[in-house]
């Protein structure tokens, strides 16, 4: 009898038939050429590197996938090629031989949930200019991603450039503590205006830092939008960002690649790496950025020999899924992916009221797509827990999802505006009887009761956080509804849920013990419709904002 095999390859990996691999190599064939008539000199690294030496590229989600030797040493497999080439050009070049200009092309592997765009290995063709400080430098870097681009036959792409600077100048002049400012800095690069909206409500920031603050993300166009911001702001570190940001535009018309590129203070690529100008590339249909980069003057230093540096890389994959999904458009289609349920009636009402079309739109009907050519908008019904995976896909530009469907999904998104309806609150519960015999004096149940018992729950990432963060293990058990049930079967001692009336856990004899936190509906967009629909997009939430009676800030556009 033959033994049957799994055959499977592991997730987020691939292979490549001959078809897929010509028009790879084809593509990685114009970009090596470019590199090279741009002066810079290919390098190769080892996949594998110890982990410790590859620690600066780490993130907080721990991307790497690691493996230990015979001599128990940890070896991790690069998440991508910046760092290993920081720790060559320290450790096998002098500071005489700089600048250097260096390029690869690799494949880099990233332990992330794989979908359309986002593998778990993948390739990047990049560059790396090492020694050189100033806008020339950035600016060539700039210029040869825009370049590659160009000459990879991609149309209608466009590149936004930031400045870490910028913001952090601005934020540096705030009269709240270190703490506060870094949890400002975060939920910015989060992408979450709604809490960065709480976080300076709740410190007092004064009315017009705050609506400075909170209209960054939107100022964004060409060259002007500098002069504009300029007359806003005072912080010298800010200032010295947007002289920066000019003189690299100034260079970018010199190389007549201005017309592909905009000014975005949005754009807030990783605080803790980058340092001056940092940049990214979308394309129309593809809902990832195609390439990023910046400069990062500190990487170089960490393997102690200091040096200034900017490069870029370009996902291989995702400029291939770009290349095809290129066609001659009309004016695009805003989608708009909306929950099923009681939370997709509300969601209607609230497009109804700020003037979107929505006669025949149903959340409860059989009917998954809505399409209203007249005005280029179209809805999605999903399951609300889907809703954030549309829009991180970005299968829909734009969703409206409870914070609880966001929170658990831990997407990639922009949160842009908290609906205020839909308010639900996160809980503990347990039975009535349990919490009867374990209360103290004051009638509080402690979770330290709860040591290693087991919590029922349909939002796994939200209970681990909570109980980890008091200290308390617990095994979470995973289900996707009535968790009410689970206590009273004995398949767990604990339940997390979200409780709206509290009625359901009325009902199932079931008491709060503790409270975790409350959750509203958000508007939430897709990374790259908020740049290349951002009119569609800002349009939308300026109207919802207004709605919701949020205020807040107001976009200085240009584009
Ligand atoms: N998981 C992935 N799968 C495929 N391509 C990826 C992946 N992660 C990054 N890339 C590509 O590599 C380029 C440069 O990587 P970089 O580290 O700057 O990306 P990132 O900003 O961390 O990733 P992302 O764009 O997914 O947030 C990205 O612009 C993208 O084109
Ligand atoms: O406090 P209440 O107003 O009673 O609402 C709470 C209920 O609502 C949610 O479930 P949902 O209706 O989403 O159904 P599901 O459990 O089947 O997912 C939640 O999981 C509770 O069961």
């Amino acid at each position: 009898m033959h033994k049957t095999f799994n055959l499977q390859i592991p997730s987020g990996m691939k292979d490549l038939l001959p078809d897929e691999a010509r028009k790879k190599r084809n593509l990685e064939n114009v970009l090596i050429a470019k590199f090279l008539d741009w002066s810079y000199q290919e390098v190769i690294t080892p996949v594998l590197e110890y982990y410790d030496h590859l620690v600066p590229a780490e993130t907080p989600d721990d991307q790497f996938f690691k493996l230990i030797d015979r001599r128990g040493n940890i070896l991790a497999l690069r998440t991508d090629m910046t760092t290993p080439i920081a720790r060559m050009v320290s450790t096998r070049f002098s500071p005489e031989q700089y600048p250097l200009r260096l390029f690869y092309l690799s494949n880099v592997f990233r332990y992330e949930n794989p979908q359309m765009g986002r593998q778990r290995e993948f390739y990047q063709a990049g560059v790396e200019l090492i020694g050189e400080s100033g806008p020339a430098a950035d600016a060539e870097a700039i210029a040869l991603a825009a370049e590659c681009l160009r000459e990879a036959q991609l149309k209608g792409f466009q590149i936004s450039i930031g400045h870490i600077d910028f913001f952090r100048g601005i934020v540096n002049e705030l009269d709240v503590e270190a703490g506060v400012k870094e949890r400002i800095i975060r939920s910015v690069a989060e992408k979450d205006f709604v809490e960065l909206e709480i976080l300076l409500e709740t410190y007092r920031v004064n009315a017009e830092m705050k609506s400075l603050i909170l209209s960054l993300p939107s100022i964004r166009g060409d060259i002007s939008v500098v002069e504009k911001a300029e007359k806003l702001i005072k912080n010298p570190m800010a200032k010295a960002a947007l002289e920066n940001l000019r003189q690299v535009f100034q260079l970018l018309r010199v190389y007549g690649v201005d017309q592909d590129v905009f000014v975005d203070f949005g754009i807030m690529r990783d605080f803790d790496y980058y340092s001056g100008i940092v940049f990214e590339g979308y394309s129309p249909g593809v809902g990832v950025p195609i390439c990023g980069g910046g400069r990062y003057d500190h990487l170089l230093g960490q393997y102690g020999s200091e040096a200034p540096a900017t490069g870029f890389a370009i996902g291989i994959e995702r400029l291939m899924l770009a290349l095809e999904k290129q066609k001659p458009q009309a004016k695009p289609f805003l989608t708009i992916a909306l929950p099923k349920g009681k939370l997709g009636s509300e969601a209607i009402q609230a497009l109804k009221d700020v003037g979107y079309p929505t006669a025949g739109l149903e959340t409860d009907s059989r009917k998954l797509l809505f399409s209203y050519p007249e005005h280029r908008v179209r809805y999605i019904v999903c399951r609300p827990t889907d809703v954030p995976t549309y829009v991180d896909y970005g299968a829909a530009d734009i969703g409206m999802v409870g914070k609880d469907s966001l929170v658990e999904s831990n997407k990639d998104v922009f949160e842009l505006v908290d609906l205020k309806f839909g308010l639900c609150r996160f809980v503990v519960a347990v039975p009535e009887q349990v919490a009867e015999n374990l209360a103290d004096g004051d009638g509080k149940v402690a979770l330290s009761h709860f040591n290693h018992a087991r919590v029922a729950t349909k939002f796994p990432r939200v209970a681990e956080t909570f109980f980890r963060d008091q200290g308390i293990q617990v095994e979470v058990v995973k289900l996707h509804g009535n968790i009410e049930l689970a206590p009273m079967v004995n398949l767990a001692e604990l339940i997390v849920d979200i409780v709206s009336s509290g009625a359901t856990l009325k009902e199932n004899n079931l008491v709060p013990i503790a409270d975790i936190f409350p959750a509203t509906a958000r508007l939430i967009a897709n990374r790259v419709s908020y740049r290349m629909k951002h009119r569609q997009v800002q349009e939308l939430a300026e109207k919802l904002r207004d709605f919701t009676g949020n205020g807040g800030g107001r976009a200085c556009e240009n584009q």
